[in-house]
């Protein structure tokens, strides 16, 4: 039997890099912070893009793809917004033997390279809106701790570019992006988020705000941001000059929007779900759903068992279901189970003499280990049903873990001893950026500071008198304070 040596629950780092390996999602690379996707985990991305591209196709966004170099004289001009990130790009500054007369940066995001051709294109209204978006690679030369999904010096994203005449056009469109975001999550992914409003000490500093879903993951006490939809106002317009003629003749500039999602979800999801037996997919993402084994026995009817299991692949697949077989026959039955356990596949079908025998299959969940013989009769149906039960199951027992690590507090005592506890605080704010960089000051620590992730739209009842936890001023909104990635 195959195993994996690390517990969640007791090395979680060790217990992370080993299940992204052993479940055959990644392989690592002779270059620090680079991954392989192996197909395992490419899939799972596919999946999440097929979703999505539709999604934003039906918002009438159009895809398209803008070079992956930058010339520096670009780049540099948001000279604000990129300083703090300018250690973070990766020069090109040769090419064969040659020094290129002027190095060329590597896109660690797409503003700079698209906007001045959203100023050569924006003439009139008639030109807006204008709503791009493309799916590619990006690169951030990160010195923190590289881990696969969650931090790479170069990962997949897609980055939404959108330019509008009004304002209220692209509010609305930050907030349809990030339900977008949300049903990535709880709907495909099975990890709950947190919509919310980042804190100008955390917001792109270049735009007008950020909204964001954040994620937690209980097992470090961090919270980490699963994607980011940001109103960028008209601070890129003034910058670029995109500027268009409005119906009333007069010279306007535009309201722009950015927003993206990464291959960070991939590892949220495993994080989130994952056990000591290894990955744990959520049936909407898995690249295979079920997987049938076949458990012949010595004298009994081994090509019955072979049929059975091949008309069982058949049956699911023509129902939709992503089945496969694993007829390999220098691996046992037991070995079987192992490996698909390790790769997280949510439905395993056993098929033995005496399941052909009952013309039925003995059903496996991987999530909570419950199994139930199917009759063959309406094979797909019950299939369809137990798969839905382990998505559900799996977002509801993630809610409730998550809900577990809430703590609400009202004091700065509350809040150092919450914090020594993992825990994701809910905490009564003033809203004062001195008071964030303060708190962050005051928790500094080899762990981390603690920092805002986001004050949740959803805002619980801030009774009148209730004072900041950590400034003691009155207290303005409820925010989620926390450790993060
Ligand atoms: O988050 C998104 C959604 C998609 C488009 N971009 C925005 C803002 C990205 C911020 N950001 C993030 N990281 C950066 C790293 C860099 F090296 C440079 Cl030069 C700039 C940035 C930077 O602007
Ligand atoms: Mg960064």
């Amino acid at each position: 039997k195959i195993q994996i040596r690390g517990k969640k629950d007791e090395n979680f780092g060790e217990w992370y890099s080993e299940v992204v390996v052993t479940g055959e999602m990644i392989e690592y690379y002779d270059i620090s912070g680079c991954y392989i996707l192996r197909p395992w985990a490419m899939s799972i991305w596919e999946i999440l893009q097929t979703f999505f591209d539709a999604e934003i196709k039906k918002m009438k966004i159009k895809n398209s793809y803008f070079p992956l170099f930058v010339s520096p004289a670009v780049l540099q001009k948001e000279k604000d917004h990129i300083e703090g990130f300018a250690p973070e790009v990766a020069w090109v500054t040769k090419s064969g033997e040659s020094d290129l007369e002027v190095p060329i940066a590597i896109r660690p995001t797409s503003e700079t390279v698209m906007y001045p051709y959203f100023s050569k294109w924006i003439r009139g209204h008639r030109d807006l809106p204008l709503r791009l978006n493309q799916w590619c690679n990006v690169v951030r030369w990160e010195f923190s701790n590289p881990t696969p999904f969650i931090r790479s010096r170069e990962f997949l994203w897609q980055e939404g570019h959108t330019a509008f005449a009004t304002k209220e056009e692209a509010d609305a469109e930050v907030l349809e992006i990030l339900e977008l975001y949300r049903r990535i999550y709880e709907e495909f992914l099975a990890v709950p988020v947190s919509k919310g409003k980042k804190s100008e000490l955390e917001k792109f500093a270049g735009g007008l705000y950020t909204t964001t879903v954040e994620a937690f993951i209980p097992n470090t006490g961090r919270g980490i941001q699963g994607a980011t939809s940001h109103c960028l106002g008209q601070n890129f317009a003034k910058m670029f000059e995109i500027n268009f003629e409005n119906e009333k003749g007069e010279k306007a500039m535009v309201w722009q929007n950015s927003w993206a999602y990464t291959t960070r979800t991939i590892g949220v999801m495993i994080m989130t779900h994952g056990d000591d037996k290894g990955l744990v997919l959520p049936p909407k993402v898995a690249t295979t759903q079920v997987i049938v084994i076949p458990v012949p026995y010595k004298d009994a009817n081994t090509q019955g068992i072979y049929d059975a299991c091949a008309a069982t692949v058949k049956t699911l697949n023509e129902s939709g279901i992503r089945a496969e077989a694993d007829f390999r026959d220098n691996y046992s039955p037991g070995w079987k189970y192992s490996h698909w356990e390790m790769k997280g596949v949510p439905l395993r079908i056993e098929i033995g003499p005496k399941d052909l025998a009952n013309n039925q299959v003995r059903a496996v969940r991987r999530d909570n280990g419950a199994k139930t013989d199917i009759p063959v009769a309406n094979l797909a149906e019950q299939v369809k049903d137990v798969l839905d039960s382990i998505q559900q199951n799996l977002f509801e027992t993630a809610k409730q873990k998550r809900e577990a690590c809430v703590q609400v507090v009202k004091t700065w005592d509350e809040f150092t001893e919450a914090l020594s506890q993992k825990k994701l605080i809910l905490a009564p704010w003033c809203d004062e950026e001195d008071v964030e960089k303060d708190v962050k000051t005051r928790t500094k620590g080899e762990m981390g500071a603690a920092k805002t992730l986001c004050s949740p739209f959803d805002q619980p009842e801030l009774p009148e008198g209730t004072l900041c936890f950590a400034s003691g001023k009155p207290a303005k909104k409820w925010t989620y304070w926390g450790r993060s990635y």
